[in-house]
């Protein structure tokens, strides 16, 4: 984006660059001097503001000759020399305007004003025009702080200089007269200006006859008054002023994200109530324990004479980070996580290497999972390994904008070759950046056959050194740790191209890598050390919490005092339990990080409201017309094998030209955390077919906005997918679960059949819910609710917490440990 230095602008637009910097800088721009930049968006916001717009300035003065007590509007056009404006000594410099007050415009009779007691003193500016018959109210609410620059050199007197009252030029008449027929034409006259909102709209009226933004001279000039002026204080003046016997107080405010009325009061040293009233008197209702945001704050405040300084906490944080200098920096270990298909021996992989770590060997082993670990080779070189293999902890890393790995080592068995994972590894891999160094495993079986690994590799643009390639390939056994030092090697080798370096010697900054919840010590986190040394009693933010580092641990169970780049520790001293992905950063001190956590807090709560999902079946065509999408991921999740193939291929043939539907994970059994954690990072819909997310993953669905779909008949499936993809999707039918309830017992009733024995555990089981029966994830049975009984009564819904016995009708096969889930189908309004 285009930038444009603040010197440079005021150039542009004729101001002296100081003048404009002071004023830019009161409004709450981040800019150090008149040579800091400006984003382009930034700087045609300023000229919006500064630029003399070349239009119809509305100046409107008292007639005191003919009609002393009526304002009269004159109105005449700034950029038209021809048109002349009779001298007004003093007279305002031409550019910049000097507008006091970009506020709003009313136009009515003394009588009105006294009807209209609502529309207090201060809150509004009223204009009267010549012609009585035609009053008009044109209000419009803008903070002060909206008002035009007003160029230094220009002191109090002269930026309110007495007005003479020129006579209304005649070459002003007619102008005026044809813009009063304009009102004309637009409306019919109205006698009275019944309300705000009338207001408004005929404000807006005008705007549109004069076609460009009015810009516009208010002056109220009351009677007394012999000289008026266009500056007016008085209203700032009426408002109810701090008691003098305070001690004077810094004009300045500084506000976080929000402030309370009662608190912004408190600083400012007035009442609580004369702040609430003043805000009613801006037509804003407020209350004592209201938070509001710094802008709200900065227009009441204004009123008080303070201003308003907008400190986003959050920024304030990010912008005491200052990138390390070269010096600075040393290099440091890289970070590694292991990936590829399942059963390919990523496993096996990670458990051979923490074996070559010469430390483990010294001390008898790994004695803890800490989700990564450090190995020392022989060299003294030394690499993180994120311990937690597969996919899962890259994409729930990425998914939340995470990114610790500096090299993926793929693991391909020899055996068995690219298989669906090993590609979506590499997508996952490659989305990020990373690079891949492959091992190619189980070369020890019989039908290993390295060099089909290879040219499978290589078709996917992996292409192996000695094919003249860039990719370093190693062939190993994890199992026999065969190959295992020369696979290290190669990461280290991968990892100096890579240049990785750090700097050490400044706070810490890392990731979380894992987190838990210890009975006897409280939550507990692992912390990748990304940049700087983390030391016992550091304090800190991370993610939404915050604390003191207690006690640090590697993953030998040793307690540290320091951790460098690259180094994964096991700290205690949290608050509350951060989550996976978390950013962790040092802070100086404790007030501070309690309030950065309190505002994430807050930030979380505000975004858990306005979230929306990810993508979902509902909203593909939507994003197939605009182009953001073409390709559809699905995680497909199914209750047989047979059925999952059948699925997989008919989904696939469903791809167009302009959108291909491809499945990034296809399995059997219920839908796990990992399952919509993959959807999560790679947008993609998962689909359960006659299987049920844990509970577990339909939390997480909930907070990563996934779209989860059910389906029990291939048909429908297909049939929705199609339609979504052709913008035809019908009202579709959401269900929404009731109830879950647990069998504790089953009962055989003669004559009626098998009754389970319930324990609603979540939400309530009503008479007319359908019911479903769930064994270990796998929908086995859904029907209906034959009867519900609590005790011997038949009732209609049983909440939970309560015990109850239910009969399906139909259905006998019912047994301890089932759960049922309650729900009914509704249908919801289509979004297409
Ligand atoms: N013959 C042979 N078998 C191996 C080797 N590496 C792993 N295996 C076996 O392959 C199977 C899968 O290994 P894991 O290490 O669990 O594979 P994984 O990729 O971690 O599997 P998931 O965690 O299920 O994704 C195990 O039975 C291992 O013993 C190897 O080098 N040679």
């Amino acid at each position: 984006m285009a930038k444009i230095k603040v010197n440079e602008l005021a150039k542009e637009l004729n101001l002296d660059p100081k003048d404009l910097l002071q004023d830019l800088k009161e409004r709450g721009y981040s800019i150090k001097s008149v040579s800091s930049t400006l984003t382009e968006e930034e700087a045609e916001e300023i000229r919006k503001l500064y630029k003399p717009k070349n239009e119809i300035i509305i100046i409107k003065k008292e007639e005191i000759e003919e009609k002393p007590k009526k304002i009269k509007l004159i109105v005449k056009k700034r950029a038209e020399p021809e048109e002349e404006i009779p001298p007004s000594p003093p007279s305002p410099p031409p550019s910049p305007p000097i507008l006091e007050e970009e506020e709003k415009l009313t136009i009515k009779t003394e009588e009105e004003l006294k009807e209209i007691p609502e529309i207090s003193e201060g809150t509004e500016e009223e204009v009267i025009s010549e012609a009585p018959q035609e009053k008009r109210i044109v209000t419009e609410f803008k903070p002060r702080r909206e008002r035009p620059f007003r160029p230094k050199g220009i002191t109090e007197e002269t930026k309110a200089p007495p007005l003479e009252i020129p006579k209304v030029p005649e070459k002003e008449e007619p102008r005026k007269k044809k813009k009063e027929e304009l009102k004309e034409e637009k409306r019919k006259p109205k006698k009275k200006a019944p309300s705000f909102k009338r207001a408004k709209e005929e404000r807006e009226e005008i705007e549109e006859i004069f076609e460009e933004e009015v810009t516009t001279l208010f002056e109220e000039f009351p009677e007394e008054e012999e000289k008026p002026h266009i500056k007016a204080p008085a209203r700032r003046e009426k408002a109810p002023s701090r008691p003098s016997t305070l001690p004077p107080k810094e004009k300045k405010i500084r506000v976080f994200e929000s402030i309370q009325v009662g608190e912004l009061a408190k600083l400012m040293g007035v009442k609580a109530g004369d702040l609430i009233k003043r805000a009613l008197q801006l037509g804003m209702p407020l209350t004592i324990n209201q938070s509001i945001d710094p802008d709200t704050a900065a227009i009441l405040a204004d009123e008080f004479g303070y201003q308003v300084e907008k400190a986003l906490i959050e920024e304030e944080i990010l912008l005491q980070y200052t990138p390390p200098s070269p010096e600075e920096l040393k290099p440091r270990p890289p970070v590694v996580t292991v990936m590829g298909h399942v059963d390919h021996g990523k496993t096996s992989l990670l458990d051979a290497i923490r074996k070559t770590d010469v430390v483990s060997r010294e001390a008898g082993g790994i004695t803890q999972h800490i989700g990564a670990y450090t190995v020392s080779l022989d060299g003294g070189k030394k690499i993180t390994f994120i311990d937690t293999p597969g996919h899962e902890a890259f994409t729930s890393m990425r998914a939340r904008g995470a990114q610790v790995t500096d090299i993926v080592i793929l693991v391909v068995a020899a055996d068995d070759g690219v298989m669906e994972q090993t590609k979506e590894a590499i997508e996952h891999a490659r989305a990020a950046g990373v690079p891949i160094v492959v091992a190619i495993n189980k070369i020890d079986k019989p039908n290993a056959n390295p060099e089909k690994v290879k040219s499978q590799l290589a078709e996917l643009g992996l292409v192996p050194e000695e094919w003249g390639g860039e990719t370093l390939m190693a062939n190993i056994s994890a199992r026999n740790k065969i190959g295992i030092e020369d696979l290290l090697e190669l990461v280290l080798l991968q990892a100096e191209m890579l240049d990785l370096k750090a700097a050490y010697e400044r706070p810490a900054r890392g990731r979380v890598i894992e987190s838990r919840l210890d009975k006897g010590k409280g939550p507990v986190a692992t912390i990748l050390v990304q940049e700087g040394t983390l030391k016992e009693g550091d304090i800190f933010v991370c993610g939404n919490t915050y604390g003191r580092v207690r006690a640090m641990f590697d993953s030998y169970g040793n307690r540290l005092s320091i951790a460098t780049p690259s180094t994964p520790v096991e700290i205690l001293g949290f608050e509350e339990l951060p989550s996976a992905g978390d950013d962790f950063f040092v802070l100086e001190d404790e007030e501070k990080a309690r309030k950065v956590a309190e505002y994430r807090q807050r930030k979380a709560r505000e975004a858990e409201t306005a979230k929306e999902a990810k993508i979902s079946l509902e909203k593909i065509f939507e994003k197939l017309s605009e182009g953001e999408l073409k390709e559809l991921k699905l995680v497909l999740k199914a209750d047989t094998q047979g059925t999952l193939e059948a699925l997989q291929s008919s989904l696939v043939k469903l791809s167009t030209d302009k959108v291909r539907v491809s499945i990034i994970r296809a399995g059997i059994g219920a839908i796990s955390e990992s399952d919509v954690m993959l959807a999560s990072a790679s947008d993609a819909i998962v689909i359960g077919f006659n299987v049920k997310p844990s509970p577990q993953a339909k939390e997480i669905a909930k907070k990563e906005g996934v779209d989860i779909r059910f389906y029990d008949v291939i048909y429908h499936l297909l049939e929705d997918i199609k339609k979504a993809m052709t913008g035809l999707l019908e009202p579709s039918y959401e269900e929404v679960v009731g109830g879950v309830a647990e069998v504790r017992a089953t009962f055989k009733v003669p004559k009626v059949g098998v009754v389970a024995g319930c324990y609603v555990r979540e939400g309530n089981i009503n008479r007319n819910h359908k019911i479903r029966v769930i064994r270990d994830g796998v929908v086995i049975y859904t029907g209906k609710i034959a009867s519900l009984k609590r005790f011997k009564e038949d009732v209609r819904e049983v909440q939970a917490g309560y015990e109850c016995g239910i009969k399906i009708e139909n259905f006998n096969d019912i047994k301890e440990g089932d759960l049922l889930e309650a729900f009914e189908i509704k249908e919801i309004s289509q979004e297409l």
